[in-house]
């Protein structure tokens, strides 16, 4: 299967702080691939740096044979790479709605069946249309913010820890809407949740101290007690 995405030995700052070290790993397209690891390893800034909002200091981050790495935001974005922040992103002071229609980059008959799917696929943003994003709960918010970055037509989705902070039972939901979504579209996620990221992942990546230490598929991860514990602290 042919990469969507490559990073080859990117290193990466914030301010002083040499964070990333040595991340190399592919996103192969129609797949999820999850990267794992303890808190504090790298994931959030490997995903930021990947968006442009984290330079990238040595190495290359590949996106459909293109170089992307330190390109503006906004033109990474435009090539088709979606974007779920771990503190979500939405506007508190703007409606469901509103927060979906500032999201929409265009009008057009994909987007609007876009729209229509995905508000099959989280009916409470239907139900709370015009509440403000603000005033959702926990799950809601996290399913808006998905929402936002499904209803474009992206190639890539880069999805946040989408499971933090919420309860089991809405974690379950997500999970589930994640699952249907993967069928549509390639996937990075960054999942502390190990059940939930098995459910999902088909490959996984560990990072560790802003290294890629470990790769393999997910199926085989749950088997392997050593690799759990010494990466993930998961007996
Ligand atoms: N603004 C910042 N200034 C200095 N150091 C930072 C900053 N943001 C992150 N770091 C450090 O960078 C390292 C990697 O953080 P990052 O958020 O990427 O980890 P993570 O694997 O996503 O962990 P978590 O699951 O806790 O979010 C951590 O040691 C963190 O303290």
């Amino acid at each position: 299967m042919s990469s969507l995405l490559r990073l080859n030995q990117v290193e990466a700052f914030i301010q002083k702080f040499h964070i990333l070290h040595d991340i190399s790993f592919e996103v192969p397209k129609g797949e999820v691939t999850v990267l794992l690891g303890r808190n504090g390893a790298g994931k959030t800034t490997t995903l930021r740096t990947i968006m442009g909002l984290n330079k990238v200091s040595k190495g290359s981050i590949n996106f459909q044979g293109e170089e992307i790495g330190n390109l503006l935001t906004h033109r990474i974005a435009n090539k088709g790479i979606g974007f779920v922040p771990e503190e979500q992103g939405i506007f508190g002071e703007l409606t469901v709605g509103e927060n979906m229609r500032v999201a929409m980059k265009k009008e057009d008959e994909q987007t609007t069946k876009r729209m229509e799917w995905v508000l099959d696929l989280f009916p409470d943003l239907k139900k709370f249309w015009k509440k403000p994003g603000g005033a959702l709960s926990g799950g809601q918010k996290q399913m808006l913010a998905i929402a936002r970055a499904y209803v474009n037509e992206n190639e890539l989705l880069l999805i946040d820890e989408p499971s933090k902070g919420l309860a089991p039972i809405i974690v379950d939901k997500v999970t589930e809407s994640i699952q249907q979504m993967k069928e549509q579209t390639t996937i990075l996620l960054v999942e502390q949740n190990f059940l939930m990221a098995s459910k999902i992942g088909k490959k996984f990546y560990i990072i560790d101290d802003g290294r890629t230490v470990h790769s393999g598929q997910m199926d085989e991860l749950k088997e392997d007690k050593v690799l759990m514990k010494k990466y993930l602290g998961i007996s």
